[in-house]
């Protein structure tokens, strides 16, 4: 059964818009932000995250976005040009924004923490005039996330992108990623981002997240199959909903709910679990792959990240998540 089709036609596969920033992920694991000394750097964000997923999965990938002008902002387009992204339309600022910088406290396998700095981020000051239309005409999907609606100019510059999509017949993904510290209030956040959810054919969340765009709703039991059928009502084909380790569950217009099996992993920390889920189940569902596989997938990919120590870094190809679905098969992944 095909829940939705992508225009075959198109050149480039996946475009994404938004946030683009720095992790700094703690290398002394399993202690206190306070007691941890030392950092590695990666390029981190989630939707730059998904997109490089995607492009180690084989895709043709582009990036709509805005870096800071400094070492920061040139380590992450020759990071994302490093692995085939097309930069073309990642904009420089100029009004001496800075780079976001996310520092990762693992104190835990389970319990992990980000601490942000995000005043004055350059990624949320892209503009809805440089986002380049013919990039979006050309590609079968574009992906965005709602950290960019936090803020203008950034939230027109989605607006404008999900208009640009909805002209070109792209196929539009949202992937909630709500992260509370660049909103002002509840309110504004659930007002944007369900209007964002509207336009789109796939939405992406964990069950946290949709509690949040639900805050106006009656859902006292926070059902999923009552949280996916409002979207049904808009332009949904697919929506996920997802609950860490305990796997997700892909609603569809006809009310199934479609579950895949998950895999165990050896947990170095939980962040980025969500980036390779999206981008393994979005690359299945290019595929042409049933829901129930693409999510597999989404969740092979999410092991390996999880299991590693960054988000971006760790982003596997494709020989890397069937080795992994594999090696599970065979039951020589064990988690104590
Ligand atoms: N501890 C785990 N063990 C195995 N698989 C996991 C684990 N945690 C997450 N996953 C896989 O990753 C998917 C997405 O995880 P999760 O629901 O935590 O997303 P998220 O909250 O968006 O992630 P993030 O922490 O990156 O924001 C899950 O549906 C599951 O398949
Ligand atoms: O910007 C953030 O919120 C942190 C990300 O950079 C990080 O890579 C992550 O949380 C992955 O989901």
């Amino acid at each position: 059964m095909t829940y939705v089709v992508f225009p075959q036609a198109k050149q480039l596969d996946f475009v994404a818009i938004g946030r683009l920033c720095i992790d700094l992920n703690a290398n002394e694991i399993n202690r206190p932000m306070e007691e941890t000394m030392t950092f590695t750097k990666y390029v981190g964000g989630s939707p730059a995250n998904i997109t490089i997923g995607m492009s180690r999965l084989g895709m043709k990938t582009a990036f709509i976005g805005k870096i800071a002008n400094d070492q920061m902002g040139r380590f992450i387009s020759s990071y994302l040009e490093k692995n085939a992204i097309d930069t073309s339309n990642v904009v420089t600022d100029y009004t001496g924004a800075t780079t976001g910088l996310a520092f990762t406290e693992i104190k835990s396998p389970t319990d992990c923490s980000i601490l942000m700095y995000r005043d004055n981020a350059a990624d949320l000051k892209l503009m809805a005039r440089e986002v380049d239309e013919s990039l979006i005409a050309k590609a079968k999907v574009l992906l965005i996330s709602g950290t960019a609606l936090a803020q203008s100019p950034s939230r027109e510059a989605v607006f404008q992108a999900l208009n640009y999509a909805k002209k070109h017949g792209a196929v539009i993904v949202f992937d909630l990623d709500y992260r509370p510290y660049t909103w002002t209030s509840p309110e504004e956040t659930a007002v944007y981002y369900n209007l964002a959810a509207e336009k789109c054919d796939i939405i992406l969340g964990t069950r946290e997240e949709f509690d949040m765009m639900e805050q106006f709703e009656h859902n006292p039991h926070k059902d999923d199959k009552i949280t996916a059928a409002k979207w049904f009502d808009y332009a949904a084909k697919i929506v996920i909903i997802k609950h860490g380790k305990d796997g997700s569950i892909a609603y569809t217009q006809d009310g199934i709910g479609h579950r895949a099996k998950s895999f165990p992993a050896k947990v170095v920390k939980t962040f980025g679990a969500g980036d390779s889920y999206a981008a393994g189940f979005i690359y299945g569902v290019m595929q042409g792959w049933t829901l129930e596989k693409s999510m597999e997938y989404g969740s092979a990919a999410a092991c390996i990240v999880i299991s590693s120590h960054s988000c971006s870094d760790a982003m596997p190809t494709s020989a890397q998540v069937e080795a992994y679905i594999e090696r599970c098969n065979r039951g020589e992944i064990i988690v104590s």
